[in-house]
C-alpha cells in the first residue's frame, strides 16, 4: 500500500508540485460507483478515495489526529490556525469575534505611533544634516507637530492595551515590541486567566472601551498622518517599514473608529499577536459520517522559543511547515545578520532530520505570496539580498519556482525517512485560497491513516 503515495494519486500528482489554487479536494463525502472506463492507475486512486470515506466514518469519536504548525516568527503560523477554525468550527471564531477588537486598536495604535516616532527622527536628522533653514520641508514639519499633538492622546494608550493583552507581564515599550500571548489560543490568549475573564475585568473593559473613543475621536488625524506626503514618501523608499497589520488597519481605520465596531473575519486573520509557547487547540473535524478531533499546535516562532517545540514532536501525525518567502528583504529581528529565508531554509532541514517526526506527514507552505508578489512590482530585486538568485528574471513566477526549487532541496538533503513534501504556494489571509489547502491537508492526513491502518 505504501506504494500509493510513489504511483503520484490522482489528487497529489506531481509530487507536491501543487499551487493552492489549483488544489480543490473537499472533504469526503458520500460514495460513488466505480467507473468501468477508469485505468487501473485512476481506479487504485478511487480505491483510495473509498477508503478515505469508510476510515473518515469509522472515526466517529475515534482517534485524534495531531497536526504541528512550525516555522520561523510572523511566518503565518497562528493566520493558518485561525484559518483551520474557521473552515472547521466558524462558530467558534465569531463567538472569538468581539474579543479580538483590543487587540486591534492595540496593532492600530502601534502603527500610528510606529509612523510619529520615525517623522520625529527624520526631522531631527534632517537638522543635524541641515542648518535651518535647509532643505526640509517646513509646512510639512508643521502639519505634522499639529497632527502628532492629536494624535499623542491616542498613543498614551498603547501601554495600558498592551497590559491587558499580557496579563501583568512586562511589556517592552520599545518600537520592535509586540503583544503577546501565553496560554491557549484565544480563549487563553493572556497569560494563566482566559481572556474572557479578563475582558470581564473591569480595567479590561475600560481599556479598551476608552481606546474606542479616542480612536473614534482621532480619525480625521490618522487618516491624515496616514495620506500625508511625507509619510507616503517614506514608505515608498522604504525607509518606514510598518508591520503587515498596521498597514491594513490604517487603511480601515474609519470602519474600525465606529462605535459599534466588531472585527470582521479579514480583520481577525490580520492582526499580529505574537504566539510565546505552544498554544494547543482543540477542533472537531467532521468528515462524512463521523466527527473525530483534531490536536493543532500553535508555536512561537522566534530563536529563544524553539526550544520548546521538540516535546510536541512524538505524536504528531502532521507537520506543517509555514514559511514566508516575501521575508527575502528581511533579516531576523533576534540576529539582524541572518537573511530570513536562509533562517527557514536551515530551520525546515533541521526538522526534517529529526526522527521524532519521522512518521508524520510533511506539508510546506511557501507564504505571503501577496506581499511577494507586491514587492516585485515595486522593483525590489531579490538579488540585492539573495547573492545565488543571480541573473534569474524578477518575477514572480520565477520568483517562486526558485523558493520552491530551494526549500524542496533542502528538505531532500536531510530527509532520510522517504516522506513526501507537499508543497503549496498560499497567501493565509486570503480565505478562499487557504481553504482549498486545508482540504488538500486534511485529505493528505486521512489518506495518510488510511495507508498506516492497512499496513498494520
Ligand atoms: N499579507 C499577508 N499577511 C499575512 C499572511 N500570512 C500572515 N500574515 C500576517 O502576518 C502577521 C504575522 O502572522 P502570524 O500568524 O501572527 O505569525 P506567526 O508565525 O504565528 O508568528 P509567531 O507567533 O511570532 O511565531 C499577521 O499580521 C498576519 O495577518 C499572508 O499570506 N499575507
Ligand atoms: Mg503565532
Amino acid at each position: 500500500m505504501s506504494s500509493y503515495f510513489a504511483r503520484a494519486p490522482r489528487r497529489f500528482a506531481g509530487g507536491g508540485k501543487q499551487a493552492s489554487s489549483s488544489c480543490n479536494s473537499g472533504p469526503a463525502s458520500g460514495s460513488h460507483p466505480a467507473d468501468p472506463t477508469a485505468t487501473a492507475a485512476q481506479r487504485v486512486s478511487d480505491s483510495i478515495d473509498e477508503d478515505i470515506r469508510k476510515a473518515a466514518a469509522a472515526q466517529q469519536g475515534g482517534a485524534t489526529q495531531a497536526i504541528i504548525i512550525l516555522g520561523q516568527a510572523e511566518s503565518g503560523k497562528s493566520t493558518l490556525q485561525k484559518q483551520f477554525q474557521l473552515y472547521y468550527a466558524s462558530q467558534t471564531l465569531d463567538a472569538d469575534r468581539p474579543s479580538w477588537r483590543i487587540v486591534v486598536y492595540a496593532n492600530l495604535i502601534k502603527a500610528v505611533r510606529t509612523i510619529v516616532e520615525e517623522l520625529e527622527y527624520d526631522f531631527s536628522q534632517a537638522y543635524e544634516e541641515y542648518p535651518w533653514p535647509g532643505p526640509i520641508d517646513a509646512g510639512a514639519e508643521n502639519e505634522f507637530h499639529t497632527l502628532r499633538r492629536d494624535l499623542l492622546p491616542l498613543i498614551s494608550l498603547e501601554s495600558s492595551l498592551t497590559a491587558q493583552l499580557s496579563d501583568g507581564i512586562s511589556f517592552v515599550g520599545k518600537r520592535s515590541a509586540s503583544l503577546f500571548t501565553t496560554k491557549q489560543g484565544l480563549t487563553r490568549l493572556t497569560g494563566t486567566r482566559p481572556l474572557g475573564v479578563l475582558l470581564d475585568a473591569p480595567a479590561a473593559v475600560v481599556a479598551t472601551n476608552r481606546a474606542g473613543q479616542v480612536l473614534g475621536m482621532s480619525v480625521g488625524a490618522i487618516e491624515a498622518l496616514w495620506g500625508h506626503r511625507m509619510v507616503q514618501g517614506l514608505l515608498r523608499t522604504r525607509k518606514l517599514r510598518l508591520e503587515e497589520s498596521g498597514s491594513f488597519f490604517l487603511g480601515e481605520v474609519h470602519r474600525i473608529a465606529q462605535p459599534d465596531y466588531v472585527p470582521t473575519t479579514d480583520d481577525v486573520l490580520r492582526v499580529r499577536l505574537q504566539t510565546i509557547g505552544v498554544v494547543e487547540h482543540s477542533i472537531p473535524v467532521k468528515t462524512a459520517g463521523g466527527t473525530h478531533l483534531w490536536k493543532i499546535y500553535d508555536v512561537g516562532g522566534v530563536l529563544s522559543q524553539r526550544a520548546a517545540w521538540a516535546s510536541y514532536f512524538d505524536d504528531v501525525n502532521a507537520l506543517i511547515f509555514v514559511a514566508a518567502i516575501s521575508a527575502f528583504d528581511q533579516y531576523l529581528e533576534e540576529d539582524p545578520l541572518t537573511n530570513r529565508i536562509s533562517d527557514s531554509l536551515q530551520l525546515l532541514a533541521i526538522i526534517c532530520a529529526n526522527p521524532l517526526l519521522k512518521n508524520a506527514q510533511l506539508v510546506l507552505l511557501l507564504n505571503k505570496t501577496d506581499i511577494l508578489r507586491r514587492k516585485l512590482e515595486a522593483g525590489i530585486q531579490i538579488r540585492d539580498y539573495i547573492i545565488s538568485y543571480g541573473s534569474r528574471t524578477n518575477n514572480f513566477y520565477t520568483a517562486t519556482e526558485y523558493f520552491r526549487s530551494h526549500f524542496l532541496s533542502a528538505h531532500k538533503k536531510r530527509e532520510t525517512f522517504k516522506r513526501t513534501l507537499f508543497v503549496h504556494l498560499t497567501s493565509l489571509v486570503d480565505v478562499a485560497g487557504t481553504q482549498s489547502v486545508i482540504a488538500s491537508v486534511q485529505d493528505t492526513i486521512i489518506r495518510k491513516h488510511v495507508v498506516r491502518s492497512k499496513l498494520m
